[in-house]
C-alpha cells in the first residue's frame, strides 16, 4: 500500500514514511492510493473476534507488511491492554434501535486514546528500527493533547509539544496535559483558539528548514495512522449489531472530521453503512457546508463541548479529495481559496457526492443540556456534552427499525461543570485520575506567533534547533 497526498505534489510514501511524515510536504494529507476492501464473508468472520483481532484484520492491509505481523499484533495487544473495559469499545443500548458506542475507556477518557495508544507504539518501533528520533508537535482543543501526552510520556525517541488554546479547555483536560512529570513532554497554552493552534502546527510543518532540522512528526488526525486506527470500531460495532447482513447508521460528534472520515473509509472498505451523520455544536461550519455548498469560516464560539469548537476541519480535505474524483489540482484551488478568503464553494457534482454519503445536523447548547437531562431521566445513562450533541442529532436522523449508533467520544467526568448543570450529577473521575486536580501544573503560555513557538520547540527538543 502506497500513500499519496491530497494536493498531489508530495512524494508517494510507504506506510512507515507516511506515519512519520504526518502532514505531506505540499501541505496536503496522506491517503491510501486505493481502498482495501473486505467481502461480506470476511466481515462476517469478524463476529466473535476480540477487538484486538478485528484491529489486526482491518489494519493489516494499510500496514502492508512494512511491520511484521507478530510485531504488529504485539503492539495492538499492548495498546488495547491499557483500556479499562475488556471489550475496549463496548456498545450500550439506550432505546429500541439506539446505541451508544463507548470510546472513552482508555487512560484519558476520550476516543483519542484508541488511536493514540497504537500510534505511539508504531512510531516508537519505526524510529527505533531506523535509529532516529522525532520532535512531535500537536494541536488540541482538549482531548488529543491529553491522549498524546499520556501515550508518548517518557518515550526515549520522541519529544512532544502540545499546543492548546489558553483558558479554553476544561480544567480536567488542561491538567491531563500540564501535570505530566515526563521530561519529554511540553504543554503550551497559546493565546488564541484551537484553529490558531492547528494553524501554527501546520505552519511548522510547512517551514521546511525547521521541519527537517527538528525531524517533525505529527499526532493529530492529519496523520493517516490516526484515522486508520479509528476505522476499527466501526467494524466491531456494526458486526455486533448484525453487520454485514444489515446496514447500521452512525452519528458522530464532529470537529476536525477525523472520526467520521474513519466511518466513511469503513464504508469504502465494504462495511454496509446506512447513514453517516455529522453532529456539530454551535460551531456548525460542516452542517452549513452540506446545506449550502459553501465552506465559510466564521468566528469560533465557546460552547459546553469545547473539543468541537473548531472552524478549520482538517480532514474535510480528505473527503473533498474523494468527492472531486481524487483530482489534486481541484484541492489545491479550494485550499488556496480558504487561505486567501476563509471560504470556498464546492462544485455541484462533488457536493452531490458528499450529500449522498453524509447527513448533518447541529445541536445548540440548550439542546445539548436538554439531551443530557432527558437521556438521564429516560434511560439512566449520563452523557458528556459532545456525545449529547451526537445523541440529539442522531434522534433527528434515525430511521424506524434501523440501528443508529452514536459515538460516545468522551467520559462525562471530563466536563463536570456542563454535566452537573444539566443533570445535577457531579461525575467522579476514575481512581487513576482521582488526584488530578491536586497535581502540580507545568506549562508555558505563548503568543500565537510562529517564530515564538518555533523558538520554544527549538530550545526544548532534544533534537536542538
Ligand atoms: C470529545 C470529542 N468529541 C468529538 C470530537 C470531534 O472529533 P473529530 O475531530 O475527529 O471530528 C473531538 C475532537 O476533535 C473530541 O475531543
Ligand atoms: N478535538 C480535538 C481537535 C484535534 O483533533 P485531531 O483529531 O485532529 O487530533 C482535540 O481534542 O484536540
Amino acid at each position: 500500500m502506497k500513500y499519496i497526498s491530497t494536493r498531489g505534489e508530495a512524494p508517494t510514501l510507504g506506510f512507515c514514511d507516511a506515519l512519520l511524515a504526518g502532514l505531506a510536504s505540499d501541505g496536503g494529507l496522506y491517503v491510501p492510493k486505493e481502498w482495501p476492501s473486505f467481502s461480506k464473508k470476511q466481515i462476517r468472520a469478524m463476529r466473535g473476534m476480540t477487538y484486538q483481532q478485528v484491529a489486526f484484520t482491518v489494519l493489516s492491509p494499510f500496514v502492508n507488511g512494512e511491520i511484521d505481523d507478530k510485531t504488529l499484533k504485539a503492539m495492538i495487544d499492548e495498546a488495547y491492554g491499557t483500556f479499562r473495559h475488556p471489550a475496549v469499545a463496548p456498545l450500550v443500548q439506550t432505546g429500541p434501535d439506539a446505541f451508544i458506542l463507548e470510546l472513552f475507556h482508555g487512560t484519558t477518557l476520550a476516543f483519542k486514546d484508541v488511536a493514540m495508544q497504537l500510534l505511539a507504539r508504531l512510531m516508537d518501533h519505526v524510529l527505533a528500527e531506523r535509529g532516529q528520533r522525532a520532535t512531535i508537535v500537536g494541536a488540541t482543543s482538549g482531548d488529543t493533547g491529553g491522549a498524546a501526552i499520556d501515550a508518548f510520556a517518557g518515550r526515549e525517541r520522541t519529544d512532544i509539544f502540545i499546543l492548546f488554546p489558553h483558558e479554553k479547555v476544561s480544567p480536567v483536560q488542561q491538567r491531563q496535559m500540564t501535570t505530566s512529570s515526563a521530561a519529554n513532554v511540553h504543554a503550551i497554552a497559546v493565546k488564541g483558539n484551537f484553529d490558531d493552534c492547528q494553524n501554527l502546527v501546520k505552519a511548522m510543518f510547512n517551514d521546511m528548514g525547521f521541519r527537517e532540522k527538528m525531524q517533525l512528526s505529527g499526532v493529530n488526525s492529519i496523520n493517516w495512522a490516526r484515522i486508520m486506527a479509528q476505522i476499527v470500531y466501526y467494524f466491531t460495532s456494526a458486526v455486533a449489531l448484525g453487520g454485514p447482513d444489515r446496514k447500521i447508521s452512525f452519528t458522530v460528534p464532529t470537529g476536525n472530521f477525523g472520526d467520521i472520515f474513519a466511518g466513511f473509509v469503513a464504508k469504502r472498505m465494504g462495511l454496509p453503512v446506512d447513514r453517516l451523520v455529522i453532529a456539530t455544536n454551535d460551531n456548525d461550519i460542516l452542517a452549513r457546508t452540506l446545506k449550502t455548498g459553501r465552506y465559510e469560516m466564521r468566528g469560533v464560539v465557546a460552547t459546553t463541548s469545547p473539543s468541537m469548537d473548531i472552524q478549520i476541519s482538517s480532514n474535510f480535505e480528505r473527503l473533498l479529495f474523494e468527492a472531486y474524483g481524487r483530482e489534486p489540482a481541484a484541492i489545491r484551488t479550494l485550499m488556496e481559496g480558504l487561505k486567501q478568503s476563509g471560504a470556498f464553494e464546492i462544485e455541484e457534482k462533488a457536493l452531490k457526492a458528499i450529500r449522498k454519503e453524509f447527513r448533518a445536523g447541529r445541536a445548540t447548547q440548550k439542546q445539548v443540556a436538554k439531551t443530557i437531562t432527558e437521556t438521564l431521566e429516560k434511560t439512566g445513562y449520563l452523557l458528556d456534552p459532545h456525545t449529547a450533541t451526537g445523541v440529539f442529532v442522531a434522534a433527528k436522523n434515525a430511521r424506524p427499525a434501523s440501528p443508529m449508533v452514536t459515538l460516545a467520544t468522551a467520559h462525562p467526568a471530563k466536563f463536570p461543570a456542563a454535566v452537573k448543570s444539566a443533570s445535577g450529577i457531579d461525575p467522579a473521575l476514575p481512581s487513576w485520575l482521582a488526584d488530578m486536580m491536586q497535581r502540580e501544573e507545568r506549562f508555558e503560555i505563548l503568543d500565537p506567533e510562529l517564530a515564538t513557538v518555533e523558538a520554544f520547540v527549538g530550545q526544548h527538543s532534544r533534537i536542538r534547533g
